[in-house]
């Protein structure tokens, strides 16, 4: 499909034919000879799935280093009350423990020059970095000199030899604060900016409820770019939790369909998991032109639990089951 082939063109648009090609690519029903396909699709991304953990919860990160493959990408959320030294310390563990921490940096939250470079310094000497993924920050004011990701992208300090990989966020649902165009006007240059520093570029999606808004993003991604792309799913959680982080980080539309979703008030006592996403994700027709690589994982419900449902969900340890509406994943 030729969208996804035209690689890192510079202009945005594809064609109308492409468009509607894709699109109905992306709502055409599987034969009924696919289940298999389907299976091993859910699987693949299973496989390939990386974790979000918070600096300082350490349960989660004994769960990692006890449930997670070595190799496997955990990504460090930076939160505000965190300190440099608790980033430093999350990501040492985990690269002693054999995993690929990824720590944030947060453009807002980066004090100075100065800051930025002994941050960057201690995590790629002490913690053996060498993958970061970038963020502006969730506050209306920059603490210092670095307004965005891009800032943080160009600056000196960022430039450590140590480092072969830049992830960057997407936004499949768009972002209250700031409009699409801008967000992928800063997301093209982003990518362009890491590959002029000679790194890797990569995107994590922002966690969703649904999987047509991360079809559709996809779709206009890879019409634009061929960079690996992690899809952000929220691991199993009560629905409160759920919403609750939704509201915090600015996820709308797709949360309140959860609601919608749980018919009765009893469902709101039960976990919700992302089966209907990952089902909807792997049945679509147009998956092999639209190369996600793996789901990432924020474990609101707990590192624990979520490395626990993800690894059956690796192994195959589910249920494919025909239904009206397409098919049932279920541990
Ligand atoms: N994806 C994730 O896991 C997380 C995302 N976020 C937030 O998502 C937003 C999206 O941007 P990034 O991926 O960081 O890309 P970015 O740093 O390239 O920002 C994209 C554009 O949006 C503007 N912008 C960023 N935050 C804004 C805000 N709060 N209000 C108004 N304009 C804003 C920036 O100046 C820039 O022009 C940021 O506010 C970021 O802090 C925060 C924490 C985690
Ligand atoms: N726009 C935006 N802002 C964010 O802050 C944000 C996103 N997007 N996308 C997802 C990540 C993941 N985030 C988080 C935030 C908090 C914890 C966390 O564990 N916080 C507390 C518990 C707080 C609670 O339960 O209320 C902790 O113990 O560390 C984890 C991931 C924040 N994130």
């Amino acid at each position: 499909m030729s969208a996804c082939r035209s690689k890192d063109r510079s202009s945005p648009t594809i064609t109308v034919t492409e468009a509607v090609t894709v699109q109905s690519a992306l709502t055409a029903p599987l034969s009924a000879a696919e289940p298999a396909t389907v299976r091993e699709r859910i699987a693949g991304l299973a496989r390939e799935a990386s974790y979000e953990v918070a600096a300082r919860d350490a349960r989660g990160i004994d769960a990692a280093i006890a449930r997670l493959s070595p190799g496997t990408l955990v990504s460090v959320t930076w939160l505000p009350l965190d300190d440099d030294e608790a980033r430093v310390l999350a990501s040492r563990r985990l690269r002693e423990a054999g995993f690929e921490p990824v720590p944030h940096i947060a453009a807002r939250m980066v004090t100075s020059d100065d800051h930025l470079q002994r941050l960057l310094r201690r995590l790629c000497d002490e913690a053996g970095v060498r993958q970061l993924l970038v963020i502006s920050g969730d506050v209306k004011q920059a603490s210092g000199p670095f307004e965005d990701s891009a800032a943080l992208i160009a600056s000196a300090a960022f430039a450590q030899p140590a480092l072969s990989r830049i992830w960057l966020g997407g936004y499949p649902e768009g972002h209250p604060k700031v409009d699409h165009a801008t967000l992928n006007a800063t997301l093209d240059a982003k990518i362009a900016a890491v590959r002029a520093l000679g790194m890797t570029p990569g995107v994590i999606t922002q966690f969703c409820f649904d999987a047509d808004p991360i079809l559709r993003w996809l779709l206009d991604f890879r019409a634009r770019h061929d960079v690996p792309v992690r899809i952000g799913l929220a691991g199993p959680a009560g629905i409160r939790t759920l919403l609750r982080f939704a509201a915090i980080c600015g996820v709308g539309a797709s949360a309140r369909s959860l609601v919608t979703r749980s018919a009765s008030i009893a469902r709101l006592l039960v976990d919700t998991t992302p089966d209907p996403i990952i089902r909807d994700l792997a049945e679509t027709a147009a998956y092999h032109d639209l190369q996600p690589m793996g789901f990432h994982l924020f474990p609101f419900g707990g590192l624990d639990r979520t490395a626990r449902w993800m690894g059956s969900v690796a192994a195959g340890g589910f249920e494919l089951r025909a239904s009206a509406s397409g098919f049932q994943v279920t541990e």
